[in-house]
């Protein structure tokens, strides 16, 4: 989304001056001192703080009743527009109880987890669940991040060569994903916990080699972000300000990172994980790549309490096609402590999202066993020739040489079992790339393409 850093100094009052609410306090550890240094220089006047009143977009009186956390004042320069003052929002840290809930939301949320667990049955059955994840993988790297503004089509997304780094800047930016989403998947099945390092490896490989790429990638943000302001705004025009940088913030973000990985019976993991991403959105805790990885951690959390023992869940498509909503209700916890609305609504979306990639499951492996069949209709005994079947399920769009590669045959052979496969209408030639002819199974493309 159209977020960005407030660029020149910037000056953020110290965390023991809320403008208007309680203060909250800090748990968690410290940081080494050097990188915070110019953030807690700055104390203001009241006479100040009453013009912000009336002079900000972000309107303070908008939040003044919240039970979710408190304002601060900030303040710093900005090369364009000179100095700035404003004020940003810090959330409380989660509570260890479900939040007043109505029963309709209860009804959401239960619905969301038959739909979970009917996708997890459906993945169990599977011999080799993992071979759906990159294509389910793929689709995720391609919504999520067209919700952050980067488009690259579908089908050239599921066409990439996992061996090959991606020219286009935008499809790097897509693979990134990818790759930081295996990164994730492979530290949490070895049984490591989520840790802010790890989330801030996650995010350096999202990052990288993209106008992100900064000397802050890959590292908990020192500056102050706002969003839902164009580039080259003004601070005031920002429609929501997470908390300046600093060791009260990083501790916030421990705290959430903690909650998550706390085991907690009280709180139902879906409801959770909805917990969870609002807060890791409001603390903002990188300069890019937020709603990315806060949405990669409810499938993590998802795979972590045990609701998906696959984590091949894209949660994306749903909440791209409701942008706006998505904001407004993230935001609507921050202004009014609304986490009815934000529950139903995050509920809505991953039981629209586990319904749709079922069906999409569902009728992979239908495919898959129908392919196998003109398989062996066509005649084709070898074991390859099934191999390649599964591989074209994994990698929908391949070379001769890939397939040579991931089956451990030779060229020559590799050529031979595509041609049989060709023959038998299980693959098409795809096109001519640089890379050489590529293949697709038409029909697992066309199911993922839907
Ligand atoms: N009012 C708000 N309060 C908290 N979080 C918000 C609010 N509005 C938007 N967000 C979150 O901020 C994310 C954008 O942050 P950022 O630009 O750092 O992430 P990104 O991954 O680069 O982009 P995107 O999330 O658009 O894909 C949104 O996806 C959403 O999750």
């Amino acid at each position: 989304m159209r977020r960005h850093t407030v660029r020149g100094r910037s000056r953020s009052a110290p965390p023991g001056t809320p403008i208007a609410h309680r203060s909250v306090a800090f748990r968690g550890e410290n940081r080494p001192e050097k990188k915070h240094k110019w953030h807690f220089a700055f104390l203001v006047g009241l006479e100040r703080k009453q013009k912000w009143a009336y002079a900000f977009f972000v309107h303070p009186e908008k939040f003044a009743d919240n039970p979710t956390g408190f304002l601060v004042p900030i303040a710093g320069t900005d090369q364009r527009w000179g100095a700035w003052s404003h004020v940003a929002f810090v959330p409380d840290p989660l509570p260890s109880e479900t939040p007043e809930l109505s029963a309709a939301t209860f009804n959401v949320v239960a619905n969301a987890r038959a739909a979970l667990a009917a996708l997890d049955a459906s993945a169990r059955q599977l011999p080799n669940p993992a071979l759906l994840r990159q294509p389910t993988l793929r689709q995720e790297a391609q919504s999520t991040s067209a919700l952050e503004g980067t488009y690259a089509p579908l089908e050239e997304v599921l066409g990439v060569d996992a061996d090959e780094r991606p020219a286009d800047a935008a499809m790097r930016e897509v693979f990134n994903y990818v790759i930081a989403a295996e990164h994730a998947f492979d530290w949490i099945e070895d049984g490591r916990p989520l840790t802010i390092g790890m989330l801030e490896s996650m995010q350096g490989i999202l990052v990288d080699g993209t106008s992100a790429d900064t000397r802050q990638a890959g590292r908990i943000r020192t500056s102050q972000v706002v969003i839902g302001s164009h580039r080259g705004a003004q601070v005031r025009d920002a429609r929501f300000i997470p908390p300046p940088p600093g060791i009260d913030f990083e501790g916030r973000v421990r705290d959430c990172i903690d909650w998550v990985m706390q085991p907690n019976d009280a709180i139902d993991p879906l409801v959770r994980a909805g917990m969870a991403h609002y807060q890791f959105e409001t603390l903002h805790p990188f300069n890019d790549g937020n709603g990315r990885i806060g949405r990669l951690l409810i499938v993590l959390q998802l795979h972590l309490s045990g609701v998906l023992s696959e984590p091949t869940l894209t949660v994306s498509p749903w909440f791209e096609a409701r942008r706006a909503e998505y904001y407004d209700r993230l935001l609507a916890v921050s202004t009014n402590g609304d986490w009815d609305g934000w529950i139903r609504f995050f509920a809505t979306g991953v039981g629209a999202a586990a319904n749709a990639t079922g069906r999409q499951l569902t009728d992979l492996i239908r495919m898959q066993h129908e392919l196998k069949a003109r398989v062996r209709t066509a005649g084709l005994r070898a074991e390859n020739a099934v191999r390649l079947v599964d591989y074209a399920l994994a990698q929908p769009i391949f070379t001769v040489r890939n397939v040579s590669q991931h089956l451990a045959v030779t060229m020559p052979r590799a050529r031979t079992l595509v041609s049989q496969l060709v023959d038998a209408d299980v693959l098409r030639q795809y096109d001519d790339s640089t890379y050489g002819r590529r293949f697709s199974a038409p029909d697992i493309l066309a199911i993922l393409l839907r």
